[in-house]
């Protein structure tokens, strides 16, 4: 029998009724699901991902593209909805092909709502909306008002995202039934199989991990890439060891493969459950630990605070996330980022014009991890200030790219990115001292005392009266420069200088520092 997997995740707000849904979605739990830890029963939330499915007849739409699937298991991924969780619900949505926006009819969009809308629309997700609790409504009229107003304000909100608008809306109840059938006939038309490639090396997200006596550690997750098969040695990176498949389960039911899609728990040779509770399994030798990356920096449109040079975020890979140091440049040209003839300038902080990134100029951001982390070439990294307060109406993600370069040595700083030329556009300021001829000046406080004036000879600078020199040399044992110029300085300026009005007249040279190579210093 040919069955294939396919992973909806239920995302939405606290308490929209995402786990109750997936219970009356589904006809199988896994072990976990439903809330069934005893934390998530005490707090009434959900706290953690919970996985069931539901087996299918494969429809006619896919059937017609692929004959040889007979059954399609929709394995249904619920999600955290409590703003304190977010991680867990980046995690989620990234292992999943479609999204259920789950939102509560009477409480219409909330904050975690619009915040699940960019997760799902960033990693481009198939939506389907939700409407659930509409038995709470007092009455018919009240409904069909509320649900019309909801359903406009969702199109409204949605159409700005990557979604557009091609996307149903369902209204139901997950407590009396009502509108439960045609969702799940809505689920089943709007199903497709994604593109699956399993040429690449094997990677699996691993979501839950523990140990039966006996048997083996069990880890349990989705396969993200490629294929794995019993009997095949793996990686496990975290512990830096290898392991052996012993057996394999979907959803109980023993395999001897999983692939890219699979939900699956594979049994290995016994090690520490403890030392992996997120984390990833991999092919031999495919994954290394990333110690700083660079992304094209797409701008969360939501996000309404400052992203500035030097701070720190929060990056989500996959299940993980972890702090960052950030550094903001821009240039031309897409990706692949560093070519070392093209020169890129500093960002001290987006602005909304550089939000908007043109075809000419692209913003990227330099990521410089607290601590390294497991990703490969193809990863999104998802960036959010998740120390904002939890209450707050405000969207925490705030940028997001895949990855255009990284580096696995940890001692990257000095070897490597010396090389990149990210630049501070600077200037100095100083006075004319002296007049030496009408087409020569001697200008002071253009340098400190120490400063290597011979690195800017030759160099132009800019009078505020508006005529252009060079700095011809240096002059005397301090700090001061002779400047020329061309033609002759203007008359009015002559005159103010003769009048000894020399903070009329400030001298103004303009030059590239680069951030990664101070030696470097200028150019012009
Ligand atoms: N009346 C009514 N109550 C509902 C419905 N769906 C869920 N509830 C109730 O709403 C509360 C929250 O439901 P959950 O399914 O736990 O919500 P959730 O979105 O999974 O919650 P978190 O995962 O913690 O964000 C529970 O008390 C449910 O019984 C519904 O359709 N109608």
């Amino acid at each position: 029998m040919v069955v294939k997997n396919l992973n909806i995740g239920l995302l939405g707000h606290v308490d929209s009724g995402k786990t109750s849904l997936a219970k009356v979605l589904s006809s199988i739990s896994s072990t976990a699901s439903f809330d069934k830890s005893s934390q998530s029963q005490q707090r009434g939330i959900t706290l953690d991902l919970g996985f069931s499915a539901l087996l299918i007849d494969t429809p006619a739409h896919i059937k017609c593209q692929c004959p040889e699937i007979e059954q399609i298991q929709i394995t249904f991924v619920d999600c955290p909805g409590h703003a304190s969780l977010i991680r867990t619900i980046i995690g989620g949505a990234q292992i999943i092909d479609m999204m259920i926006l789950v939102i509560d009819a009477q409480k219409g969009i909330q904050t975690q709502t619009a915040e699940c809308i960019v997760i799902g629309a960033l990693l481009k997700r198939k939506l389907l909306v939700v409407v659930n609790k509409i038995d709470m409504f007092e009455s018919e009229e009240k409904k069909a008002a509320t649900l019309k107003k909801l359903d406009t304000k969702l199109r409204k909100a949605i159409s700005s995202t990557q979604f557009g608008d091609s996307f149903s809306i369902f209204h139901v109840s997950a407590v009396s039934g009502e509108g439960i059938q045609e969702l799940l006939e809505g689920i089943k038309s709007n199903l497709y199989m994604p593109t699956r490639n399993l040429d690449e090396p094997f990677l699996m997200y691993v979501d839950h991990c523990f140990s039966i006596k006996g048997q083996g550690t069990i880890c349990t997750g989705t396969v993200v890439q490629g294929s794995v098969s019993v009997n095949d040695n793996i990686d496990i990176p975290s512990i830096k060891e290898q392991r052996k498949v012993k057996s394999m389960q979907m959803f109980r039911r023993p395999v001897q493969k999983a692939s890219m899609g699979d939900r699956v728990g594979i049994c290995l040779t016994q090690f520490n459950a403890k030392s992996m509770e997120r984390g990833i399994l991999c092919q031999v030798g495919y994954m290394q630990l990333i110690y700083a990356a660079v992304i094209q920096c797409n701008v969360i449109e939501f996000y309404k605070y400052a992203i500035k040079s030097k701070s720190k975020f929060h990056v989500s890979v996959g299940h993980n996330t972890i702090m960052a140091h950030i550094t903001l440049f821009q240039g031309t040209g897409e990706s692949p980022v560093f070519n070392s003839a093209l020169e890129y300038e500093y960002i001290d902080e987006l602005d909304e014009d550089k939000c908007k990134q043109t075809t000419s100029q692209t913003v990227f951001c330099l990521l410089e991890f607290e601590t390294p982390i497991y990703a490969t070439s193809n990863s999104i990294l998802i960036a959010s200030k998740l120390d904002l307060d939890v209450h707050s109406t405000c969207c925490r993600l705030a940028f997001w790219g895949n990855m255009q370069w990284h580096t696995n040595n940890a001692n990257y700083t000095k070897e490597q990115l010396s090389t990149w030329k990210i630049y501070k556009t600077k200037e100095k300021q100083g006075t004319v001292q002296r007049v030496a001829s009408d087409q020569e000046i001697i200008v002071q406080n253009l340098f400190k005392k120490e400063s290597n004036r011979q690195i800017y000879l030759g160099k132009k600078i800019q009078l505020s009266t508006g005529e252009c020199g060079q700095i011809e040399s240096t002059f005397g044992q301090t700090s001061k420069v002779k400047i020329t110029f061309r033609e002759c300085l203007k008359e009015d300026t002559l005159r103010l200088l003769k009048e000894g009005r020399a903070n009329d007249v400030i001298v103004m040279l303009k030059y590239k520092k680069y951030v990664f190579n101070k030696n470097l210093g200028i150019i012009q």
